[in-house]
């Protein structure tokens, strides 16, 4: 986690193994993405998943773990990328947004898109009511992604990115 989190309590009651790796906690963004990258590496992932951690990961991170990051952002890329994409949506009044689960790059937002679904923006929807509809969609399209990258992997070519069908 890049900041204390319920996604601790979640770890924790699961007997998965979490740690912080604070920003402000180190001399520089460099020292933060050196030591990010060390305790991820310790792990030795396959895939890494971003769900939620709000920093921008950094050239020595992106070095070790190019091309097996996976993010999932709550709207549907291009469209309101950064950190607060739901409140953009809503201040923009579009009538749809949704999730997006996609490769990270060295951009933001920028990586190559895995999956998309759409969600409808209410009339009378706020940020929260928003979030949380959003959240119900990326929740079931982040793991149904990780778990067909994991069996499946994927193909990425620059902008495009395809995950082989399961044609057993
Ligand atoms: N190199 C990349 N790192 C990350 C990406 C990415 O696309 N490329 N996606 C993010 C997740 N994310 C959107 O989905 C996102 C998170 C945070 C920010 C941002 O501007 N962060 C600021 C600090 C904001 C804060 O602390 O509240 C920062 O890092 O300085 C943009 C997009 C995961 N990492
Ligand atoms: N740009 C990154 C970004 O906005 N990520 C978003 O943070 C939320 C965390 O929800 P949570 O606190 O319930 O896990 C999620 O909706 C995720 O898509």
């Amino acid at each position: 986690m890049d900041r204390e989190c319920a996604a601790e309590g979640h770890a924790e009651a699961a007997g998965i193994p979490h740690l912080r790796v604070v920003l402000r906690e180190h001399p520089d963004r460099a020292a933060w993405d050196r030591a990010l990258t060390d305790a991820v590496a310790a792990h030795e992932p396959d895939l890494v998943v971003s769900a939620g951690f709000m920093k921008i990961l950094g050239p020595t991170f992106l070095h070790r773990f190019g091309g097996r990051i996976v993010n999932t952002h709550p709207a549907l890329l291009p469209a309101f990328p950064g950190a607060h994409a739901v409140p953009d949506a809503l201040s923009y009044g579009v009538k749809v947004t949704g999730s997006t689960v996609h490769l990270v790059d060295a951009g933001v937002d920028t990586g190559p898109i895995l999956a998309q679904e759409p969600v409808p923006v209410l009339d009378d929807d706020d940020e929260a009511t928003l979030h949380e509809r959003i959240k119900v969609v990326e929740r079931r399209l982040l793991a149904d992604v990780v778990a067909a990258v994991a069996t499946r992997g994927v193909v990425s070519d620059g902008r495009k990115a395809v995950i082989p069908s399961d044609r057993t």
